[in-house]
């Protein structure tokens, strides 16, 4: 899945850079992925069921990817293909895996129906190495009456530096995710998540974000992950 999610990022990374079709076209990611099968819809541009702060946002970041400094990532939901199920493979894990249900799966953030989970478009800056994720969460993200569950925040603070780590690093995983919840955040809002790589040490990246209100004047989180980029050699026990 990460390997594909990497893919398809570093793709639209390449493309752009290249001068290839705008957004709405899955192009580059296509043109990479040639022989898999694909949704080609891209979750990451404006549906009915975004506010209208939410597109307001997208086209403020839109407007500073016209010099090139920030890059638009699409979004695609997940669909099982040969090359995905070869996934456990490559972490030495394949017999772990029920492979009837493995194609059935979806990626979890896209697993709700439109404007009920999570709505979300990130951008990336390449020279400042960071990810700015403008999520809107949905009713059924509710923890505490009224406000998202931590575990739903969790869930796009993962996303975003995980992307963050996948365009710098390739296929990782999450070894460690540390959270500070410090205010809850209410239901249906909108949020900025601004993810930012620290540093690199050899498979290490190290990526800290936080998260704000649109104004940024409510700091509601904070937190900092390890990835590590996997070692397709090494057996696991
Ligand atoms: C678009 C979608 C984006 C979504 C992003 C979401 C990503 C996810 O949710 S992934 C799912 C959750 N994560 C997992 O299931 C991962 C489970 N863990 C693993 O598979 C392994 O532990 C894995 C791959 C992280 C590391 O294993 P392995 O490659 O054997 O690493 P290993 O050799 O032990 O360690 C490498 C280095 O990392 C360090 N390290 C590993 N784990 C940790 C940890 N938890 N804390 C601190 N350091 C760690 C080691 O100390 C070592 O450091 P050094 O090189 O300095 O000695």
């Amino acid at each position: 899945m990460l390997g594909r999610c990497a893919a398809r990022a570093l793709g639209a990374l390449r493309g752009l850079r290249e001068g290839a079709p705008p957004a709405r076209s899955p192009g580059p990611s296509r043109r990479l992925l040639s022989s898999e099968k694909v949704s080609d819809e891209n979750h990451s541009l404006p549906k009915p069921c975004w506010s209208k702060d939410m597109r307001l946002l997208f086209d403020q970041f839109m407007k500073k990817c016209e010099d090139g400094s920030w890059i638009h990532l699409p979004s695609y939901e997940y669909i099982a293909t040969q090359r995905s199920q070869d996934f456990p493979t490559f972490i030495h894990a394949s017999e772990l895996i029920n492979k009837e249900k493995l194609s059935q799966g979806r990626l979890f953030t896209k697993s709700f129906e439109d404007g009920l989970g999570f709505e979300y478009v990130m951008f990336y800056n390449d020279a400042e190495k960071r990810i700015v994720c403008v999520f809107q969460g949905g009713p059924h993200l509710q923890g505490m009456p009224g406000f998202f569950h931590g575990g739903a925040i969790a869930t796009m603070i993962d996303a975003t530096v995980g992307m963050n780590a996948i365009v710098s690093g390739g296929i990782v995983m999450t070894a460690n995710l540390n959270i500070d919840f410090k205010r809850p955040i209410p239901l249906c809002s909108i949020v900025l998540i601004n993810s930012q790589l620290d540093k690199i040490e050899g498979r290490k990246l190290f990526v800290s974000c936080n998260v704000q209100s649109v104004d940024k004047k409510i700091l509601y989180t904070e937190a900092t992950s390890l990835f590590v980029k996997l070692d397709l050699e090494k057996k696991f026990d």
